[in-house]
Parts: C-alpha cells; structure tokens; sequence
C-alpha cells in the first residue's frame, strides 16, 4: 500500500508539538508493517535536515498555479529512519517557508493553502498515484477539497483520502480569497454543507472542507472523538460531525518506542526500565544539576508543554504554586506563542527566579525534555481538552506519575490510582475532573501524598505506567485497517 502523509510538521525534521510526533511515529509503524510511506513536508528554513540521508533534488521545475500566475518550485527528498520525506521549496518572492519558524505568520493560511495544491500538483506531474493520502489538521484541509474538484478530472482517480483532527482549536477560518488563489470557486463551496464556516457565515472553514471531502475523517482518542460530537468541545462542528458520523472515529496515538524509551534513550545520561527504577536517581540529580535546583528529599513535579489557552495555563501557574508551598520541586519547559500568555510565564519566571526549588524554562528544547521525562516524578497537564496528549504516555514510559483532567485522550490513558474501575495493576495516575484550583488540588495533594507518605505504593504506580503498552503496534493497525476501507 503507498501511503502520502501531508502534514506541517514531522519530528524531528520539523516539530512544534505532538503533530510532528504523530507523523514521525504513524509512518514508521506503517513502514514496519509493510506500506511505502512518502512525508509531504514544506521546506521550512527551519527545518532540520541532519537525520535526513540522500537529500537530493527529485523534481526541478514544479509549476504550481497560484492565484493569477504560477510559482516555480523544487521538491527535494530523502530518507529519514526507513520513511521517505518530500519537501517543496517553493521559489518565489513570497519567502512562504523562509520565516524562521512553522507557525505564526500572518499569512498562514496562504503558505498552507499553497503547499496543499503544490502537494496535488506533484503528485498530477511526477505520476506518482498513492492509494491514501493522509491529511492532519487545518494546513491539509484544502488537499481533499481540491482532489475532488480538481485532481480527479486530471487523472488523480484512484487515490483516496483519511482525515485527522488533532486539534479542533485551529480550524484554518479564512476569507474566501484563500479559495480563489488555490483555483477552488467560492460561489460552490461556500456553502453549508460544504466550507462555510458554521459560526461565521463570512469565511470558510479549512477543517471542516477537510472532514466534508475527505474519505474518513478520525481524531487522536475515542474520548475526544465522542466529546467533539457530543459536547461543545466540538467548537462549532458538533452537528457536522454527526451528519458524517459513518466515517468518523477515534484511535488513540501511539508514541515511538525506539525515541521514548528509558532502556535505550541517548539523550539521557543514565538508562533505566521498570525493573532498574533505581537509576531514575542519577537522572533527577543531572536534571537539578542541569537547572540548577538544589538536592531535597522532594519530589519534582514536570510540566513539558506548549503554553497555550488548551493546556490550562492558569491551572498550570496554580500547580507550580501549590507544588511549591507543598514541599515539592517544580521544573517547567514550554514555548507561547500567544504574547499574552508568553509574558504571563516571563513574569512568574521572574518571580520563582531566587527559589532553589524552581526552574522554569521558556524555549523549545528536545535534550532537555528527554532529560526532565528521565528524572521527574510527576507531571501536570491540567488541560482544557486534549485530543489525545502524548506527554503523558511519554512521562508514563519514564516511570513518572501524571495528574491530568479528565478530558480527551487523558481520560483514556491515566486511570486513577484512588477511584478507577480498573485492576490495581494499571492504575497510573490522578485525574480531576473540575477546571478549578480545587479541582487540580485534589488530584495533585493526592499524589504529592502519596509519594511522601506511601514510597511503595508510588513506585508501583510508576512500574504500572511504564509496563503499559502506548506503542504504535495496535494503532498502526487501525489505520491500515482504515485505509483497507476506504481504498478504492
Ligand atoms: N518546549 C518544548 N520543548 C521540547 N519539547 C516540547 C516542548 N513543548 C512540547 N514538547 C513536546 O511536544 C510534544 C507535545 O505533545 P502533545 O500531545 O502535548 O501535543 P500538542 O498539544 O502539541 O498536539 C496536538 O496533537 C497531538 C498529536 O495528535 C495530540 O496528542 C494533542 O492532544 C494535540 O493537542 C511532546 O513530544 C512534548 O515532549
């Protein structure tokens, strides 16, 4: 099976958050069990290109129409870990993948809508005819649309299309422009069953013409799958995803055992598994060496995320405060985009500064990450929703106990050590379920408790977490198992 993944993001070549995860581990589960997979991927002047083998240029002169004239690009591939990668370098004034950055520039929607028919146009040029191809997110949302009203007229007849939502927060709202540029006629499409958007009858709607054109649509946990039908977590497209409810679905992530793995991680200075939990200890010193916290019999608590509205920034400020006034270590690492949020974490920097029992670190930081995974105790993800998370399935691996709210993909993988219908054996964690300062107090007093008064027990529910199976092996499978499906 030949499969075209289209994404933003692929780790570690180019990644902001769990997106570049995603396709980095899927196409490598999908490439171990036999399918051909090519990562579409802008050629951001960010990229990184080292874990990339034969880089070479594959295609010179790809002419893609774009709004009135058409912009030359090259495609340049290679090979990253088995999976083959496809960059487009577009050559234009427009510098749309010379920005220093993924995200973040006011012209978004134009950079992404581009690479959506540049991808198209490839594939209609080079002959190269995938049965799947596999669109994430709002930045892909166009490919389904303009393959339908535009690339099966020209010959791209067998290739069929699976849909993921990671992220409902970002839906790709743009003025009916973006449609024009990209060759897509708005007096068709925007329309409500089509791309307007459900909100604001003004502008379409990216990610939702991506769950309308699309073969099969399915978001990153059936928790989060039954949640954005059911409940306003849906964002505006509660009903739209009913109306294709036939083929939508929820399979829980994966993460990539051979970058997440305690046993054989290089990024870390000692290797542990679940049954050499002990050298965890040399791994906390290096991390309160590396921040400079001081030694203290106290457990630290980890938070590794974008700071973003999603992530509970103000329940996260509340943690790191109670973590600290409760006898425990606080290690922070996290990037904002929003300014507002960016300055809110300088001014609490600033002020847990001089406390020896802190460290917050504002940047994006791969090592550091493996290296606060390897020696903290318990991380905090006190989320809004959570298509699925894979920070804490990572921290799992890492024998590090989560406190989570109970939402999303969260709700499907930390079962609570106190009150869960689950047997003792995988119980991992503590949920709360109020997005509240009580609601996080009661799970996080819980297991600071716990690893104060209890040793034994808190190791055990570290060996739970570390023993249970977030491997891409079953998910691997349930996306072949979709493609099957849909596959013409
Ligand atoms: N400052 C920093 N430095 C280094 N590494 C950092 C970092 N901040 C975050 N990371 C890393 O980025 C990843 C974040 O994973 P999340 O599941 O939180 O993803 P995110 O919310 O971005 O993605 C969306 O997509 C994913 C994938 O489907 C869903 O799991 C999720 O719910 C959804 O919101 C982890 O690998 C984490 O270690």
């Amino acid at each position: 099976m030949q499969i075209a993944m289209v994404s933003a993001e692929c780790a570690p070549i180019a990644k902001a958050g769990g997106l570049g995860d995603f396709v980095q581990g899927l196409s490598r589960a999908l490439v171990g069990r036999g399918a051909t997979v090519d990562v579409f991927l802008p050629y951001y002047d960010v990229s990184r290109l080292d874990s990339v083998t034969g880089l070479r240029e594959v295609y010179r002169e790809l002419r893609v129409p774009f709004h009135d004239q058409w912009l030359t690009c090259r495609v340049l591939g290679g090979a990253m870990e088995g999976v083959n990668c496809l960059f487009i370098d577009p050559r234009s004034p427009h510098g749309f993948f010379q920005r220093g950055r993924i995200y973040g520039e006011s012209d978004d929607p134009e950079r992404f809508a581009f690479f959506a028919r540049a991808v198209l146009e490839f594939l209609l040029q080079s002959g190269r005819r995938p049965d799947i191809l596999h669109c994430n997110d709002w930045q892909t949302g166009l490919i389904p649309v303009l393959l339908y009203e535009i690339y099966q007229a020209l010959g791209l007849t067998s290739t069929r299309v699976c849909y993921t939502l990671h992220n409902l927060g970002y839906q790709g709202q743009v003025g009916e422009s973006i449609l024009r540029q990209v060759g897509l006629d708005p007096r068709r499409l925007m329309a409500p069953d089509r791309l307007l958007d459900p909100q604001d009858t003004r502008v379409a709607n990216l990610l939702k013409g991506g769950i309308v054109f699309s073969n099969f649509v399915n978001t990153v946990s059936p928790r989060y799958a039954w949640e954005i039908q059911e409940t306003d977590q849906g964002m505006g497209l509660q009903s739209l995803l009913k109306t294709h409810t036939h083929k939508f679905g929820g399979v829980l992530n994966g993460i990539d055992p051979s970058i997440w793995s305690p046993e054989v991680d290089p990024l870390i200075p000692v290797n542990f598994g679940s049954d050499s939990l002990p050298s965890k200890a040399a791994n906390r010193q290096a991390l309160r060496a590396r921040l400079g916290l001081r030694d203290a019999e106290k457990p630290i608590l980890a938070i590794v995320s974008r700071l973003d509205r999603q992530k509970g920034v103000h329940l996260m400020e509340h943690g790191i405060r109670y973590a600290l006034a409760h006898d425990s270590q606080v290690v922070l690492l996290g990037t904002a985009l929003d300014p507002v949020i960016a300055e809110r974490f300088a001014r609490l920097k600033h002020e847990t500064e001089p406390n020896p029992d802190c460290h917050l670190e504002l940047g994006y930081d791969e090592a550091l990450a493996h290296l606060i995974y390897a020696g903290a105790d318990l991380i905090l993800i006190p989320s809004l929703y959570e298509p699925c998370g894979l920070t804490q399935m990572i921290a799992m691996k890492y024998g590090v106990v989560p406190v989570v709210r109970r939402v999303g993909g969260l709700a499907d993988t930390v079962f609570d050590a106190n009150y869960s219908d689950k047997p003792f054996e995988v119980r991992n964690g503590y949920l709360f379920d109020d997005l509240t300062e009580a609601g996080l107090e009661s799970a996080l007093s819980r297991a600071i408790g716990l690893w104060r008064g209890f040793p034994e027990y808190f190791r055990q529910l570290r060996v739970n977490g570390m023993r249970a199976d977030f491997s891409w092996s079953l998910p691997g499978q349930q996306y072949l198992d979709i493609y099957a499906q849909i596959r013409a």
